[in-house]
């Protein structure tokens, strides 16, 4: 089947479930209690509950650390999800366009797919030994799909679980058409994060480079609390080629993303703030928890030619942390 778990791990657990609308979603997950979803609808990453907090003392206590959900979803958003429109949360795949900026639908038409269980993927090259579950998901375009972008592709989703809770989800794009094309891409991230509002009364100027946002050598550094004044001014950044390491600071929540990424030179921050009440209708009041850090590609799209592939590679932890300086 197109879906591992390898042989250390009996009590490892990957099953197919339905949603609210009947559709396949499968859950990955691992012995020390972190799991994962994962809808065929877009091959969108629908949840991702990360341990938390170790060393707790009765088991009841750790369940229930176990299941906090580090991406954002609600049930608002969950009840108002009808395909074939993409959910608004989790993890959506934006293929073979970001944003609007070509001919098609809004971030493409990857997240409003049906994808299917690749029972046979070709092997990967660099795919570490560690420890984990995943699974395999295929999208490969319909006639219907070949008359709004003509290109023959395959497109390969891998998604895993590691025993320390880390997701990580690899992309595979293979060109099988007779000439070249491109495209851009994202996954669109929503992190669960605390109230980005809370601190906005007291803090009336920003100052990118002061605090907001710190680029190290090998690092971009977010501080939740300090995003505000991004936010507050605009909702909606792209940094071009931006590290390959990103630490998103929780400090309200003491808890660290660190997202690394592989072959997506971008990245895209994004919450609706003000612009909630005009254009986003799918989404409740908690978009106040809630930012977007994507590892993209969308200054220079990837062009393939026939017969490559590219692939592009995101690691997602969410670390405790008692001290932020
Ligand atoms: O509403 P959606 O199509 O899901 O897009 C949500 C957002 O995605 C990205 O972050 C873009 O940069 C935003 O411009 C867009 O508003």
């Amino acid at each position: 089947m197109g879906h591992s778990a390898t042989a250390w791990d009996q009590n490892s657990v990957l099953e197919v479930v339905k949603d609210w609308n009947g559709i396949d979603q499968v859950v990955l997950r691992v012995p020390r209690g972190a799991s994962a979803q994962v809808s065929l609808h877009g091959g969108q990453v629908v949840s991702w509950k990360n341990e938390r907090v170790k060393n707790s003392c009765s088991l009841a206590a750790r369940h229930e650390l176990w299941s906090i959900e580090m991406i954002f979803i609600d049930s608002f958003v969950q009840a108002m999800f009808k395909p074939p429109k993409a959910m608004r949360g989790g993890i959506p795949i934006c293929f073979p366009q970001f944003g609007n900026c070509g001919s098609l639908e809004q971030h493409g038409f990857a997240r409003n797919k049906m994808w299917s269980i690749d029972y046979d993927p070709p092997p990967l090259r660099n795919d570490d030994d560690k420890e984990k579950v995943s699974v395999d998901l295929l999208l490969k375009p319909s006639e219907d799909d070949l008359k709004c972008w003509p290109h023959c592709y395959e497109f390969r989703l891998r998604v895993s679980l590691a025993t320390n809770g880390v997701l990580t989800m690899i992309s595979r794009v293979r060109n099988i058409n007779g000439k070249p094309f491109s495209f851009s891409f994202a996954y669109h991230t929503y992190l669960s994060v605390s109230d980005i509002r809370q601190s906005l009364p007291t803090h009336k100027r920003f100052t990118e480079q002061g605090d907001a946002v710190t680029f190290e050598s090998e690092e971009m550094t977010l501080h939740i609390r300090n995003l505000i004044h991004v936010l507050a001014t605009l909702v909606d950044r792209i940094y071009l080629g931006s590290p390959n390491v990103i630490a998103v600071l929780d400090h309200e929540k003491k808890r660290t993303f660190l997202i690394k990424k592989k072959g997506l030179p971008d990245v895209v921050v994004w919450n609706p703030w003000e612009k909630k009440s005009k254009s986003i209708t799918d989404l409740g009041d908690e978009y106040k928890q809630m930012v977007c850090v994507d590892g993209a590609v969308v200054e220079r799209p990837i062009t393939l030619k026939p017969g490559e592939e590219w692939t592009g590679r995101l690691d997602i932890s969410a670390i405790p942390s008692t001290h932020f300086i």
